[in-house]
């Protein structure tokens, strides 16, 4: 069938090649390329396409439709992708699994990654390259039952018995029981756990160990070992998310991960060269989430932007044909801005993983001076990309009215994933917290007169307050971005400060200033990623990319400097919030010829986005009645529960 002829005239109105924006996207035209090299041959694979509607599955269903697919997957690997490129693996299984979670997910995003970054050589060269192969199929084991936030309370121990050199492993309580981990339930056979490690009778806090859960050749569980799945949740439902606990189970000495912390055989505890390199997997996945995160809100972009142009409702000056739905400024309101963040997360996604990437290298050279403060931006990134991404879908969702409700549309799959992000990889508000004991820090630099030795990212809070002239473009708006940010840090580590020299113990005045100083993370948090925006935009090299790009970026700035409002009242007047506004919607309707090709660029293939309303073709309307006739509601016209109980009420009620 043919494009739909509004989504054909939407992509002639736009004024730059989507395979070149793709390429400022995705890093390089390199990657760009090799995604759609990627993405068609894996077209080409019938077996790679899903068997029926995933929306129509049970859990079960998706689960094995999922461990069918990755096992397709292993016949292809090696001629598919590089499979030492970690994006062009990750590609790979977005295209082929979607999003809704698969029994590899955590062995890619967590266990391979905390043996490179956790264990010694000796143990990645008896692990890694088994893990590498998907000989044995691996989870992060972490949360329990009763604690995920308050690493310190975790109660699992391994107990070192210096008579044999073993650890042996319990979960003395029901809250003590792992709970979450995903491919824990089912799937998995060996885990990294964290746990208590304990040595003649000493806590040396949370460890992680190499366990194995179930016999390599009858996948039972081994001795010792309680293991099953949590149930269906929220979103992720490809996912077997799992509980585990144990039973004087026994592992080796040396299976502690030990590229760090040691435990020699005469039960000698070596301590880390940093208290929390442990937690390093944790940093990994954060420094991804606003790439991955990114991608979460394109694609339900990519959804309701091409939906909006080919949905026709109502009419404007013409009263002979409706109008697009894409063409009122209520729509654009709702869509446009979100399209700058999607870009804006995935191009701090980028950094922040060149970030990780060249932390984990200095760490294995033994120097950790970076780790506060990676952690500190990559704990406030997840936070805002995860909330603002949540937000997102959810203005795409409802700018598709009735069908963005549907399941055909399947936003409300994207939405039920990205806002996992919420929770996960730790909770937004502790991790807000976690981030303002870096920022009140610093403040707590510049009052002791040491402002020199701030880091660049927070140089900004020792700076005075400048005369803004908006006229001047994106640099002026991150200046009343650094105001925003700047006054409310220094307020809220003001009211902390009073509050403790008010005789408060230290924990009640932090409890007490939280708000206010998640507030000022958040702050600090939108201010890195508008500057980010901009660097990145002005290192842009093709020109009509670049001219679209400041497009988008004026949208970014005029949007979130109104969304903050509140906070830069004393710095521009009521005149200068007006200019502002208006500056918005002029920017809402510069862009609007290109919306189409700007959700195009990210190109995001159908098999993936898995929407009737986002099919790349347009054509909505006869696909979402095939897809409403092939739901298994449809198999007979009459269903037995009507014959069952509807019709015998019925006649009874004739009577
Ligand atoms: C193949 C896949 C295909 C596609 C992928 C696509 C998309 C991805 C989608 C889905 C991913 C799927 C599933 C998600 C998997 C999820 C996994 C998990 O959730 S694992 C569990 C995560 N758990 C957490 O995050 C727990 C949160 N809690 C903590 O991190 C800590 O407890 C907390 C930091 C809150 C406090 O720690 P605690 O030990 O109590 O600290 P303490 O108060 O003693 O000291 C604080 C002190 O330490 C500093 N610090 C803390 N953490 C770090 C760190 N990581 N690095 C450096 N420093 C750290 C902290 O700043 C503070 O310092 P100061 O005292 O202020 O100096
Ligand atoms: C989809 C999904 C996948 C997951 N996968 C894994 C996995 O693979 N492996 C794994 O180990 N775990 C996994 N988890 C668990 C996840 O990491 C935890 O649920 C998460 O870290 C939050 O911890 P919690 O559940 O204990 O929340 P809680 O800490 O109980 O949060 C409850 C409330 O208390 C508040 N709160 C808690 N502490 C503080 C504080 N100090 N200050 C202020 N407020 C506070 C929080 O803000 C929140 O509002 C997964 C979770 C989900 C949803």
């Amino acid at each position: 069938m043919s494009e739909n002829p509004d989504l054909t005239n939407e992509r002639a109105s736009g004024t730059f090649e989507t395979n070149a924006m793709a390429a400022v996207i995705y890093g390089s035209e390199k990657f760009a390329q090799r995604r759609r090299e990627i993405t068609e041959a894996i077209s080409k694979i019938p077996e790679f396409q899903d068997s029926h509607p995933l929306v129509f599955m049970s859990r079960e269903e998706k689960i094995s439709e999922a461990c069918r697919k990755l096992a397709v997957l292993s016949n292809y690997w090696n001629s598919l992708i590089d499979t030492s490129d970690e994006e062009e693996a990750l590609h790979l299984y977005r295209e082929v699994l979607g999003l809704e979670g698969h029994p590899l997910a955590l062995h890619e995003t967590m266990f391979i990654p905390s043996l490179i970054a956790q264990a010694s050589d000796e143990q990645q060269e008896k692990w890694l390259g088994r893990a590498q192969r998907r000989e044995i199929i691996g989870c992060y084991a972490q949360t329990e039952m009763g604690h995920g936030t308050n690493l310190r309370a975790l109660e699992t121990t391994a107990t070192f018995d210096i008579s044999t050199r073993e650890f042996i492993l319990n979960s003395p309580t029901i809250t003590s029981l792992k709970w979450w981990p995903g491919a824990l339930g089912k799937s998995a056979n060996w885990s990294i756990v964290i746990a208590n490690l304990i040595i003649k009778e000493h806590n040396y806090g949370p460890h992680p160990f190499m366990v194995q859960l179930r016999d390599e050749k009858s996948h039972e569980p081994l001795p010792g070992i309680t293991v099953g799945d949590i149930g269906p949740k929220m979103a992720f439902n490809g996912a077997d998310n799992g509980f585990l606990g144990f039973k004087n189970y026994r592992i080796p000495r040396e299976n502690m991960l030990m590229r760090h912390s040691k435990v020699t055989s005469d039960g000698s505890y070596i301590k880390p060269p940093h208290a929390k390199i442990g937690y390093s997997s944790m940093v990994k996945v954060r420094s991804r989430m606003a790439m991955d995160q990114g991608l979460f809100l394109a694609s339900a972009l990519v959804i309701a932007v091409r939906y909006s142009a080919v949905r026709r409702q109502g009419y404007l000056e013409d009263k002979s044909r409706e109008v697009k739905v894409l063409d009122y400024q209520t729509q654009q309101h709702r869509l446009f801005p979100s399209i700058a963040r999607a870009y804006a997360f995935i191009f701090c996604g980028f950094e922040t993983i060149r970030l990780y990437d060249q932390l984990l290298i200095d760490v294995q050279n033994g120097n950790t001076s970076g780790m506060a403060d990676l952690h500190a931006l990559t704990s406030g990134l997840k936070s805002v990309v995860t909330y603002q991404t949540g937000e997102g879908i959810e203005q795409a969702r409802m700018a598709c009215g009735g069908h963005g409700y549907s399941m055909a549309s399947y936003i409300s799959e994207i939405y039920g994933v990205a806002i996992g992000g919420c929770t996960y990889e730790g909770e937004n508000m502790v991790m807000l917290l976690q981030l303002a004991r870096y920022l009140v820090k610093s403040i707590e630099m510049i009052q002791n007169g040491k402002s020199r030795e701030l880091g660049p990212m927070v140089a900004y809070l020792a700076e005075n307050e400048s005369e803004i002239d908006l006229n001047l473009g994106p640099n002026e708006y991150l200046k009343v971005f650094e105001y925003a940010a700047r006054n409310q840090t220094w307020r809220a580590t003001e009211k902390f400060q009073k509050l403790r020299n008010s005789g408060m113990s230290n924990e009640e005045a932090w409890n007490q200033a939280s708000v206010e100083l998640t507030r000022a993370s958040r702050l600090h948090t939108r201010l890195y990623i508008m500057s980010t925006f901009i660097n990145h935009v002005g290192s842009i090299v093709d020109q009509k990319v670049k001219g679209v790009l400041i497009d988008l970026l004026n949208v970014h700035v005029t949007y979130e400097v109104m969304d903050i409002g509140i906070y830069v009242q004393g710095l521009l007047s009521s005149n200068q919030m007006d200019l502002i506004r208006n500056q918005l919607y002029v920017s809402l309707e510069t862009i609007r010829p290109n919306a189409v090709s700007l959700v195009d660029s990210f190109q995001i293939s159908d098999m993936q986005l898995r929407s009737v309303l986002g099919r790349r073709d347009g054509n909505v309307y006869e696909n979402l009645f095939k897809w409403a006739k092939s739901s298994p509601l449809n198999k007979t016209d009459v269903l037995p529960s009507v014959t069952q109980y509807l019709k015998p009420m019925m006649e009874k009620s004739k009577l």
